[in-house]
């Protein structure tokens, strides 16, 4: 039963404490150029983009969260169906429970019924490739909500802060998981879970041939201060210690910059504190190819459809205000807008090595 009360609990945590935001994205250093003559009309914008091999509405998924109990599956099953309705894409949370616990599957399932034609992508952990997840698992995970990709977790940090984690991450895992990848006939999106990749884990990444990759960076929902409520609430002694690495990370826009530049080709998904429309356009324009949202999609769709559906109207209407105050007809002419970076998000590329001039060079061709 612990496996399904985690889930359970983390959900609750990530709606009711106080685990966002506890450091900033960096997005707030990136400023797109205002242009007095935009040269189109807000009505020709067009937003629209493609993602594993389907068209989707506007350069956004809503990122794996949940899944595991009935209450989870209808979470689920209400973003599925705005997600369908609103042409997006979406993906479920860790699929482990769904696995090792198979009366649990349908709160997974229930997201392909509710989202016939969406992009889907199903979840498992590196943790359980180390710990002997093959291919069946793999294959299963697909299956159960006919997946167009998988998205692999990292999540080091969560795992060494969470009571009963696993924190065990050879590299090794990265070749058992290419064998994996190359039977399993959907592709495999490599995520991080709020603490961001770096150049160094990008290269490694594409080395061992995986070029999708959701950078998860800090700045939005931290797994290790939600982990820190569950010790708080054992009385783990990792309590403090959660606490004080609550804001360990990588910010979101520097995780995005360090990924492109490490991986010019990659297929770059920008999560990790994303809020609003001006959020995704600054992520695009940044160099991502779209943008992924989990905790504020989850606090509206807790509050139900036509929550959901405003919020992405919204966030629609910001993204086309960013395209239009630009100049930007598309989601291509958005990745070369030009931009400024300043503060602390220029201190963190010049500290790194990186040249903002080759960098502007590299985003405008991906
Ligand atoms: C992926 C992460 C952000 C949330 C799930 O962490 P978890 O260790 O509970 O996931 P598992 O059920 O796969 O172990
Ligand atoms: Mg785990």
């Amino acid at each position: 039963m612990s496996l399904i009360n985690r889930k359970l609990e983390h959900v609750e945590i990530c709606l009711y404490e106080d685990v966002e935001e506890i450091v900033s994205t960096l997005l707030e250093d990136v400023v797109l150029i205002h242009q007095a003559i935009p040269g189109i009309s807000v009505k020709d914008i067009d937003t629209r983009t493609s993602f594993l091999k389907k068209q989707i509405s506007m350069p956004l998924m809503v990122t794996g969260m949940t899944g595991g109990h009935q209450e989870l599956g209808k979470i689920n099953s209400t973003i599925a169906e705005v997600v369908e309705e609103m042409g997006l894409a979406m993906g479920v949370g860790s699929q482990r429970v769904g696995i090792e616990k198979p009366e649990t599957a349908e709160s997974f399932r229930v997201t392909r019924k509710m989202a016939p034609t969406a992009p889907l992508v199903a979840n498992l952990g590196l943790p359980q490739v180390v710990k002997g997840y093959g291919i069946k698992h793999f294959k299963d995970a697909v299956q159960m909500i006919e997946a167009d990709a998988i998205a692999v977790h990292l999540n080091p940090a969560q795992e060494l802060f969470q009571p009963e984690g696993e924190p065990d991450y050879p590299v090794s895992a990265l070749g058992t998981l290419r064998d994996i990848s190359k039977e399993l006939g959907v592709p495999v999106i490599i995520k991080e879970s709020g603490t961001g990749i770096s150049m160094e884990t990008a290269k490694i990444l594409f080395d061992y041939g995986f070029s999708i990759i959701d950078v998860s960076g800090q700045g939005g929902t931290s797994w290790i201060a939600v982990e820190a409520v569950r010790n708080r609430r054992k009385g783990n002694w990792k309590y403090n210690s959660s606490k004080l690495f609550s804001g360990w990370g990588i910010p979101t826009g520097a995780s995005l910059i360090e990924t492109r530049y490490a991986v010019p080709d990659a297929f770059l998904i920008a999560s990790g504190g994303i809020r609003t429309g001006l959020d995704v356009a600054k992520s695009i324009a940044l160099g991502a190819n779209i943008a992924g949202m989990a905790n504020p999609v989850l606090h509206r769709a807790t509050q139900g459809k036509a929550q959901l559906r405003k919020f992405f109207e919204e966030v629609h209407f910001e993204l086309k205000s960013a395209m239009f105050l630009t100049g930007s007809k598309d989601i291509s002419a958005l990745r070369r807008a030009p931009l400024v970076i300043w503060g602390r998000l220029r201190e963190w590329v010049e500290s790194r090595g990186l040249t903002l001039s080759t960098y502007e060079n590299i985003r405008k061709r991906a």
